[in-house]
């Protein structure tokens, strides 16, 4: 690489050091101080370890000479380099304890930062896989890479300190010895820093591969996926999927470790005959009787010198190698997020005229086929409308488009005459309750899994909890569990107790519905649930509601039938409009699934439309 590029890069590695803390600083000014401190105190030992020790040698000297005992000047020098050890220990320990308090509130400062900013994106941007891979080496570095730069911040300024204080002892008994043990350690740091680099362009150039590792690791260790697992034996696939995925990690690992060992050979040996060339120099110059006293000093001092430089590139080192890493948190920070437009205006709490999608179309990113194509309808307040169609057919994107989670790529959605898009986000995210097909089952307790629906409303009282829970038929029992509403729900966490999956999917429902919400959109809200219950909560959920618009996407027809009004959707078209009667008389895709359906069919006989 260009020497001068190397030099660039080498001056700008402790940047980010900084950067880190002033991070620090801001988060907790008392600990960084603290550390400053103590530091620096730490950094001036050791050049008064070698003035004792330059001291102790010529009191020894002329007692060994019997010219002037000098006990008390011996016993003195013993007493403060004891004092002086004992000093180095207890500071060092201190430097550990205020390098840990900072370390921890810089890491949560930090990861406070990523997952805030992970909130802002969007549906469409968190679901690019370049996103997703940004994200979590961000939150994979985030952990401990500040940390770790920080505490290589602090010793390379206590080395500094060292280095110079040492440093100018030595350069004042001999420039060369000092010359030559400063440059010593230079071939090791360069060996270190390459290796950092390569280290770190295999990392990056094998996120997805990792992903991928995690995703069969996930797969054989989550409760959910596991029952596949085992029922369809699915073991040798998740292992040699794993094992191939590790094979190429591994192999890669073995590869660089080869690599780094044949760079760093020849620089051990370089920084070998350095060393040994400045403590000969040395000993060649200490041999002058007046010297001797102080050779001893001199031999310590390039010990101390060498150390320092050691431990201080390689405290640089480690930084350059860590802020490459810490880029990926910078990356993430910086990536391109383009908030939704957003307008003043409230949503309406009741919806007087309807809304009305016009011409919309809708592609999700980087897919050619177009979601939904250039519909057209109006969804009427005071009404329940079913959208039915064959799988694929575009419904569930349709609800998304109602709440703003995606755009429409063509057309709009207006709302009593206002496009969405003239409305605030959090307003509109208020109005707008989902159901959805594939709903969170929440690890928490189970009076948060309905509470969260209600985080932005006034009344979040247990009363409104318990409503919602009676509404769909959970009540009696929650209370029957062993903490009631408290009680942990999911296996995930200790003491959690499990739910069937159509008492998750009604728990859903209570989220949903417990919402005062002016559109509704209910994505399958019932296909998990047995008949009876099914009966029971229909008539709460297709009951309409006067200034509310209700959709309730649908395949079974007990859902249906509820309806005031069916959407029949096609690849993405809107085929067919109107109720039960008039979509039967019509003979067209509504009545070959009622048929198909009503006669026991799993799918449509002979339908002219074919599933996705
Ligand atoms: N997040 C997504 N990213 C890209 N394409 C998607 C995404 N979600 C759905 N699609 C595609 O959009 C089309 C419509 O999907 P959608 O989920 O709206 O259908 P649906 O009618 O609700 O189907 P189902 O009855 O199976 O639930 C499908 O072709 C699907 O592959």
């Amino acid at each position: 690489m260009n020497p001068r590029l190397w030099h660039r890069r080498l001056a700008q590695a402790p940047r980010p050091g900084l950067a880190v803390l002033s991070r620090s600083w801001r988060g907790d000014r008392a600990g960084t101080a603290q550390l400053a401190l103590i530091s620096l105190v730490i950094g001036v030992l050791p050049a008064g370890q070698v003035k004792l020790t330059a001291a102790l040698a010529t009191a020894l000297l002329s007692a060994a000479g019997g010219s002037d005992p000098q006990v008390r000047g011996i016993l003195v020098c013993l007493s403060l380099l004891s004092l002086l050890g004992l000093g180095a220990q207890v500071l060092s320990l201190l430097q550990s304890r205020a390098v840990q308090r900072c370390q921890s509130r810089l890491s949560a400062h930090m990861s406070d930062e990523i997952i805030s900013r992970a909130t802002l994106f969007t549906l469409s941007e968190v679901e690019d896989p370049s996103v997703q891979d940004s994200l979590q080496r961000a939150v994979r570095e985030v952990a401990f890479r500040p940390g770790m730069m920080l505490a290589q911040l602090v010793q390379a300024a206590t080395q500094v300190v060292t280095f110079g204080s040492v440093g100018a002892i030595l350069w004042t008994l001999d420039f060369r010895v000092a010359l030559l043990a400063m440059l010593a350690p230079f071939p090791t740091l360069l060996a270190q820093i390459l290796q950092g680099r390569r280290a770190h362009a295999l990392e990056h150039s094998r996120s997805e591969e990792r992903r991928r590792l995690n995703y069969w690791q996930h797969l054989a260790s989550q409760p959910n996926s596991m029952k596949e697992v085992l029922a369809f034996r699915l073991a040798p696939v998740v292992l040699a999927n794993h094992r191939r995925l590790l094979a190429g990690i591994v192999g890669a690992d073995l590869r660089l470790a080869n690599r780094n060992f044949r760079l760093a050979i020849p620089m051990v040996i370089a920084t070998a005959v350095l060393t040994v060339s400045a403590q000969a120099t040395a000993v060649l110059i200490g041999t002058d009787a007046r010297h001797v006293a102080g050779l001893l000093a001199v031999i310590q001092a390039i010990g101390m010198l060498q150390g320092s430089m050691q431990q201080l590139f390689g405290a640089v080192s480690g930084m350059y190698v860590n802020q490459l890493y810490l880029r990926n948190v910078n990356e993430f920070l910086a990536l391109g997020h383009t908030p939704p437009p957003q307008g003043e205006l409230t949503f309406p709490q009741e919806i007087v005229a309807g809304v009305e999608f016009r011409g919309v179309s809708f592609s999700y990113p980087g897919s050619g086929q177009r979601a939904l194509e250039n519909v057209s309808f109006t969804l009427k307040p005071g009404q329940v409308t079913a959208i039915v169609g064959l799988n694929g057919a575009g419904k569930s994107t349709l609800g998304k488009l109602l709440g703003r989670l995606y755009e429409p790529t063509e057309g709009s959605i207006v709302v009593d005459g206002v496009p969405l898009t003239d409305f605030r986000l959090d307003s509109l995210r208020d109005r707008v309750s989902y159901v959805f097909q594939n709903y969170v089952e929440y690890q928490l307790s189970v009076g948060e899994n309905i509470s969260l629906g209600l985080v932005h409303e006034t009344d979040q009282g247990a009363g409104r909890v318990e409503a919602a829970a009676r509404e769909v038929g959970m009540h009696e029992h929650i209370a029957s569990l062993p903490q009631g509403y408290q009680t942990q729900a999911g296996k995930l966490f200790t003491g959690g107790v499990e739910f069937s999956g159509g008492q998750w999917q009604r728990l859903a429902i209570a989220r949903g519905t417990a919402r005062s919400a002016s559109v509704r959109v209910m994505d399958e809200p019932t296909a998990a649930l047995d008949t009876i219950t099914e009966a029971e909560l229909l008539d709460t959920l297709a009951t309409a509601s006067a200034g509310r618009v209700s959709l309730l996407i649908a395949h079974r027809f007990s859902s249906v039938l509820r309806a005031d009004r069916v959407l029949v959707f096609d690849r993405g078209r809107l085929v067919e409009d109107g109720d039960h009667q008039e979509l039967m008389s019509l003979g067209g895709l509504y009545a070959q699934m009622y048929e198909a359906q009503t006669a026991g069919h799993q799918g449509v006989a002979g339908a002219g439309t074919g599933a996705r």
